[in-house]
Formats: structure tokens, sequence, C-alpha cells
């Protein structure tokens, strides 16, 4: 336990992979064992990945409990198991990504993005926020993502969800601030997980019905190439990730907003130095249709742009 103070209990949720699993493990392992995290999964037969990373953690700074954000019954369940149903901090961390030519995509997988990523999110600070309220003190985390800032070609939907929660939350910070609750955007650039990986396996085996010729080659020829590019060149590892999101917790002032990916920096200035939005429009046109070929160049005028004079503006995990 903590010397000087109780644990604070920590609830996240999405942690069968990635970004949530490596959040929960590295809070459990906290040498000063100031976190109880209640680390949660929709399905708990996926539980061995985050049992063998937590070792000797699980059952102690660690527990494990099921939680799927798009059910109301699950949520409450969840949330009514935990002590007194005191959550100091909540991470809301599950998502979907979404990816390929609207026309091809059912309204039913977009829905799907939406009830996940967006009410997903809202349907766990509804059942958290109150308590939280009541005792004027909690910290809300949400993994939004660049693409909360910045829409990305071909990510319309997911990009859509991510904005349509960064609203919400900008909205919701005010009111928070005056019962003394936090609330804090994680907005991570590209980072190796399975979410790069579901999304390239399901582009491997759609068909595109309804899209033409055309955008179909644009998607898969020019598109997902670059989308390569810049993971490689540019993706960070969900322990980088982990850590900002420790960083972020631990600040006496946490930011409301936090980029980890210096790279975003002059493409989010760039939304805000021209409001008509034509500059963010071309660049990234540019970028993908006329750049394309050279974009390992183009990482590299990127990186150069991001040195340290402007990443400062980011939150670092060391
Ligand atoms: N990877 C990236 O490049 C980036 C990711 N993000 C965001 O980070 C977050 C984590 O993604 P990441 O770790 O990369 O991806 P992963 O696919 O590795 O992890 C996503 C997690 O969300 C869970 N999840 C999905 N639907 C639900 C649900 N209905 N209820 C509970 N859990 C659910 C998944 O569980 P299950 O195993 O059961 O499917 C999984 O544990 C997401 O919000 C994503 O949008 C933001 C920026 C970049
Ligand atoms: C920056 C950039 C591109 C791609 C960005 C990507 C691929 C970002 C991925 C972000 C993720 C995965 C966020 C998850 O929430 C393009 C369109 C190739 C064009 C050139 C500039």
């Amino acid at each position: 336990m903590a010397s000087g103070g109780e644990q604070k209990v920590v609830l996240i949720t999405g942690c069968s992979s990635g970004i949530g699993l490596r959040i929960a493990v590295l809070l459990a392992r906290d040498d000063l064992k100031r976190y109880h995290v209640i680390a949660t999964m929709r399905d708990l037969r996926k539980k061995d990945r985050l049992v063998e990373a937590a070792g000797d953690t699980y059952g102690k700074t660690l527990t494990l409990l099921s939680l799927d954000v798009c059910s109301d019954d699950s949520v409450r369940q969840c949330i009514d198991s935990v002590k007194d149903r005191h959550i100091d901090i909540l991470i809301n961390n599950a998502g979907v990504g979404l990816l390929g030519p609207v026309e091809s995509i059912s309204m039913d997988d977009m829905k799907k993005v939406f009830e996940t990523n967006f009410f997903g999110t809202v349907r766990m600070i509804k059942e958290v926020m109150p308590d939280m309220k009541k005792r004027r003190a909690g910290h809300i985390i949400v993994m939004s993502s660049v693409m909360g800032l910045q829409g990305v070609v071909f990510n319309d939907v997911y990009t859509a969800s991510k904005f349509a929660i960064e609203g919400f939350c900008e909205s919701m910070a005010v009111q928070l601030l005056k019962f003394n609750v936090k609330l804090s955007l994680i907005e991570p650039g590209p980072v190796h997980t399975e979410f790069e990986t579901k999304m390239m396996e399901e582009v491997a085996k759609m068909e595109y019905p309804g899209a033409d010729a055309d955008t179909v080659r644009y998607f898969k020829d020019v598109y997902i190439p670059s989308s390569i590019d810049i993971f490689e060149a540019l993706g960070q590892t969900p322990e980088d990730i982990a850590k900002c999101t420790k960083k972020v917790i631990e600040s006496s002032r946490p930011r409301f907003r936090n980029l980890t990916n210096s790279l975003y920096t002059p493409i989010v200035a760039m939304k805000y130095a021209d409001e008509t939005g034509g500059l963010s429009v071309h660049t990234f046109y540019n970028l993908l249709f006329n750049f394309g070929s050279l974009m390992h160049i183009t990482m590299s005028i990127l990186k150069c742009l991001t040195c340290s004079c402007l990443r400062r503006r980011t939150i670092s995990p060391d």
C-alpha cells in the first residue's frame, strides 16, 4: 500500500489487448503501489495475456472484471460490484476501428463503431461521474486519437466517432471543473497494437461492394501503402501510450488535451492557422496523392518539422 494515503481505484475498459492491457499492467506494477487496478474486458476468455503480463500483481494490485461498454446491464453490474461504487480514475480505452470507402460500409457497421467508441464512453461516464461529482473528486481519462482532431481519408466513420467524443468531452469538462472532477483526452497517433492488425485483416478480405474501381484503387494502392509507411516511421508502442497516460494521471494540473505524437503538432496547428479548412484539405491531398511515392522523404520532412521546439506541446512517455 502507498504510504500516507489510500490506494486509488482505477477502472480501465478494453484490457484484453493493446493500450488498455499496457496501462493496466503499468499502473498495477507501480513501485509505490499507489493504484488498485480494476482491469475490465468484455470477454473474460481473453484474459490470459493480461494475467501473464500482470504476473504477481494479479489478485493483489490488479483485479479482473467483465465489462462490455455496449451493454447498459454489463456496465451497471460491473460498477455495482466495485466496493461502494468508488472509482477514483476511470480510463475509457475500449474502441474499434473502421477503414475503407464509405460506399462499401454498411450502416450497421458504422453504427457499431459509434456504439463502442462514442456511446460506450458516454455510458461509462454516465455511470461513474455522478459519484465523482458527489465526492468532488475524480479523474476521467478518454482514449481519443489524433483522428479526434484531424480527419484522415478513408477513416471517415472512425474519425467521426472520435470527433464526437472530443466534442462531448469539451462540453463536459467545463461542468466537471465546477465539481473538481478532472477530464483528460489522450490523443495518440498510430500505435502498434491489434487495432492495426485487425484493420489490415479486414482490408485484405473485403471486396468493397458499391465502391467504384478508382476509389478502390486509391484506397488499396495509395492510402494503404502510405498508411503502412506512417505506422512504420512514426508508430508508437502501447507502452509509450501507457507511460503518457500515467504521467497525465500523476500530474498535479493535468492538461485537457494530450497529443502523444509530435508529428501531429504541425498537422493540428495547420487546422487552426487557416479557419477555411483549405490548408489542411490541400496539404493532406498533396501528401497522399502528389507526394505519396515520396512518403519516406515526406516522413523525414515531417520528423524535421516536429523537432524539439515543438515537442513541448506533446506529452512524452519519458
Ligand atoms: N492503435 C492505434 O493506432 C490507436 C488506437 N487508439 C485508441 O486506443 C484505444 C485502444 O485501442 P488499441 O489498444 O490500439 O486496440 P486493440 O484492438 O488492441 O484494443 C481494443 C480493446 O477494446 C476492446 N473492446 C472493443 N469493443 C469493446 C466493448 N464493446 N466493450 C469492451 N471492450 C471492447 C477490445 O476487446 P476485444 O478483445 O474483446 O475485442 C480490446 O480490448 C481505442 O479507443 C482506439 O480507438 C487511438 C489512437 C491510435
Ligand atoms: C498523417 C498522414 C496520413 C496518415 C495517417 C494515419 C494512417 C494515421 C493513423 C492514425 C491512427 C491509426 C489513429 C487511431 O486512432 C496519410 C493519410 C497517409 C497522408 C499523409 C499524412
